[in-house]
């Protein structure tokens, strides 16, 4: 069985209604961990559970229409990155998985009221809390790294994340198991950061110091995980790490591994936004160069889901997805 990794457990509480002594000392927690393995489980949060356990019974309700019906959702531009994805479009056919996305503005390929009953204002609500949430767990994460409480507040004043239903089916072992499968194979997030919701089925891994050891990170209900993602990395000048992880085989017998389902939601800056490494001692080197955030974004996108990149767009980090 796969060791737990060791990602703190840091309460929300305080930062959400504590003064500013409170809110430094949360600040402190998170910092804590997003410049060691670049992950924490947040609980108190804000979000009850009811709202989580609503949100993963519309996803089942959604991926168990027939694989037609979803294709009429399917999405098909990096830059919109909105709709429906089938299981092997993502990642050349070695994940094994299907996704929905949703955005906040525009949501053109998803279902309408008669087609799946209240999946839209579900998600929409969803998505609202979800997006307060993100951007409270940004002005923590400004205030431990002394950057001005409303750093992150000014370039996403039209932050558009995007919400992402994962079904991964239920499915023999020994597809998953194969060289180079996975449920989802090792990558790292490539926006500022990511709020993981997840299910009890288990098999989330993550790699927190790129050594090839993957440890579990083992669902906790009522927590949302979250993790540094690439640009963060690049803007704190590697002070927060954005770490490997994948999916793979729970820990469960037999040959038959369960379905399992995840709601991850990738927070990005506004697309005009240039992601320049903050310098914060002297003598500091920058360790990147600067980056335009929209265009990072839809290059990484059509990377991910082998779609035709829009000219003259190269990547120039270490991420890996
Ligand atoms: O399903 C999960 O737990 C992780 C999903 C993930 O890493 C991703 O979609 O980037
Ligand atoms: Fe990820």
């Amino acid at each position: 069985m796969t060791q737990a990794a060791d990602i703190a457990v840091v309460s929300f509480e305080r930062f959400i209604n504590g003064d500013d002594a409170d809110k430094r000392a949360v600040a402190k927690e998170l910092y804590e961990a997003f410049s060691t393995v670049g992950w924490v489980y947040l609980k108190d949060h804000g979000i009850p559970q009811t709202r989580v356990e609503e949100i993963f019974e519309l996803a089942k309700r959604f991926f168990s229409l027939p694989i037609e019906k979803k294709l009429e959702w399917r999405l098909l531009n990096p830059e919109i990155n909105q709709g429906y994805t089938a299981d092997g479009t993502e990642g050349n056919g070695v994940d094994h998985k299907e996704c929905y996305e949703h955005r906040r503005f525009a949501n053109d390929s998803c279902p309408t009221e008669s087609e799946l009953q209240s999946f839209k204002s579900t998600i929409d609500d969803f998505y609202s809390q979800v997006l307060v949430l993100g951007l409270s767990v940004l002005k923590c994460l400004a205030i431990s790294l002394e950057l001005g409480d409303n750093f992150f507040d000014k370039i996403t004043t039209k932050a558009d994340p995007q919400l992402r239903l994962v079904h991964y089916p239920s499915v023999h072992r020994s597809v998953i198991e194969q060289p180079g499968h996975a449920r989802i194979r090792p990558h790292t997030d490539f926006g500022l950061c990511t709020l993981l919701f997840q299910d009890s089925v288990g098999g989330l891994e993550v790699d927190p110091f790129h050594t090839g050891d993957f440890k579990s990170a083992v669902p906790i209900p009522g927590t949302v995980l979250i993790n540094i993602a690439d640009l963060m990395q690049r803007l704190t000048n590697d002070r927060c790490r954005s770490t490997l992880h994948r999916v793979v085989s729970p820990n469960v017998e037999g040959d038959i591994l369960p379905a399992r389902y995840s709601i991850p939601f990738f927070i990005h800056p506004d697309p005009e936004v240039m992601i320049d490494p903050v310098i914060k001692e002297e003598g500091e080197v920058k360790n990147y160069e600067a980056i335009n955030a929209g265009e990072w974004r839809t290059w990484n996108t059509a990377m991910n889901y082998d779609l035709p990149a829009p000219v003259g767009l190269g990547k120039v980090s270490i991420a890996t997805a």
